[in-house]
């Protein structure tokens, strides 16, 4: 039904907020210490943290914003700088689209050359040098995940034996992200028999401290046994599977833990923002991943709020013969729209992150690559 004829009154034009494009950097040091800076007194919002950097300049791309604002900033030279993700954050007066970069090569000592105080900190522990400015605070969260990510291909009984000595090996090499998936074993052995291997996997990842998701091919009532679920594309649209996201956003909000999880109070201007442009964070307390294939399943897996997606796949590999990669400029077209962190699949291995993180991936997934074949 239009407006003109539904019986309301036409609503008031809404003014557009203003857009402002910003570059910022995750200046990370090699043992793993990340730059923040405390807005100066000069500046609307100081006090606040923040990552350095500043708005993009017309004419100007995200890398070359990055590196005028860090020398003018900080009075360092960038030498090793990819994108990440670029994040769009809504606050009351404007709308900021915060293009994040990881930095981990640069010229000089960082100091605060506009009044601003300096800190490096430890990414994975909580943030206690004061309030981090809250489009800044899911960057931080996404940092923490890992940028390798183990995906299983046991097969079989017979197999299991062999696949775990391998995974340990994998592990003790520091794969820190674990996906468990076995749709075919499943399929002809029956879930008692691919249970007992989840058992295995998932005591083998606690041991080393590492993360266990269970694929959605399997039965539901595995996810509460793992860190978390990763969906493929198909489940995510079920019905069913956003009411049991729903459900668990349900049950941890009233256990409280969002606030264990470090939400902060927001002053006025920030104020009430701040969760829904982070994505609903669907499942606060475990992992949400997804595999995505193109713009749409990207779009969704934000809107479902999840931790990261697994877009591809990019190279040509064997689990997908004679249907070509996607390539990395598609890759990075994708990866660069998608507002979460996106792992690249597809022929990938050690000998690919670099490449992967140039085309703007937070780290790479794989079945064989991974794990050393
Ligand atoms: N650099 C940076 N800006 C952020 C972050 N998070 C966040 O919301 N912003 C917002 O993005 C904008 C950054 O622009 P800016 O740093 O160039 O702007 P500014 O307010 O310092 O003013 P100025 O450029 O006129 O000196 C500000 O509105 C700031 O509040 C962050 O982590 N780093």
């Amino acid at each position: 039904m239009s407006e003109e004829n539904s019986g309301n009154p036409p609503r008031p034009e809404m003014p557009a907020k203003p857009l402002i494009h910003v570059a910022a950097g995750m200046i990370l040091r090699a043992d793993g210490a990340l730059l923040l800076a405390e807005r100066p007194a000069d500046k609307p919002w100081s006090g606040w943290w923040e990552l350095p950097g500043g708005k993009i300049e017309p004419g100007e791309t995200v890398l070359q914003a990055l590196a005028r604002e860090l020398d003018e900033e900080l009075g360092i030279q960038i030498t090793q700088a990819t994108p990440w993700v670029t994040h769009v954050h809504e606050y009351p007066k404007n709308i900021v689209s915060l293009a994040f970069c990881r930095v981990t090569g640069w010229n000089g000592t960082p100091t605060g050359r506009e009044g601003q105080t300096l800190a490096w900190v430890d990414p994975h522990a909580p943030i206690t040098v004061g309030k981090l400015l809250p489009a800044t605070e899911p960057p931080l969260r996404w940092l923490r995940l890992p940028d390798r990510y183990l995906i299983t291909s046991i097969g079989g009984q017979q197999e299991l034996p062999g696949y775990l000595a391998r995974l340990d090996t994998a592990l003790q090499q520091g794969i820190r992200l674990v996906q468990f998936r076995e749709p075919a074993w499943q399929q002809r052995d029956g879930e008692q028999a691919v249970a007992a291997a989840l058992q295995e996997v998932l005591r083998r990842c606690r041991e080393h401290g590492a993360r266990c998701l269970v694929n959605s091919a399997h039965p539901r009532d595995w996810w509460d046994r793992a860190d978390g679920v990763h969906l493929r594309a198909a489940d995510a649209r079920l019905p069913e599977v956003a009411a049991r996201l729903r459900r668990a956003a349900e049950d941890s909000n009233a256990t409280g833990a969002d606030a264990a999880a470090g939400a902060q109070a927001a002053p006025d201007n920030h104020a009430g923002a701040n969760a829904a442009a982070a994505g609903p964070n669907s499942w606060p307390d475990r992992l949400l991943g997804m595999s995505a294939h193109d713009a749409a399943d990207l779009t969704l897996a934000r809107e479902l709020g999840a931790d990261f997606a697994v877009l591809g796949h990019v190279l040509d590999t064997p689990s997908h013969p004679g249907e070509p990669g996607m390539g990395w400029e598609r890759y990075a077209e994708l990866a660069g729209g998608a507002g979460l962190p996106v792992l690249a699949i597809g022929g990938q291995s050690e000998a690919t992150l670099d490449e992967a993180r140039r085309h703007g991936a937070h780290g790479i997934a794989g079945i064989r690559g991974l794990l050393g074949y």
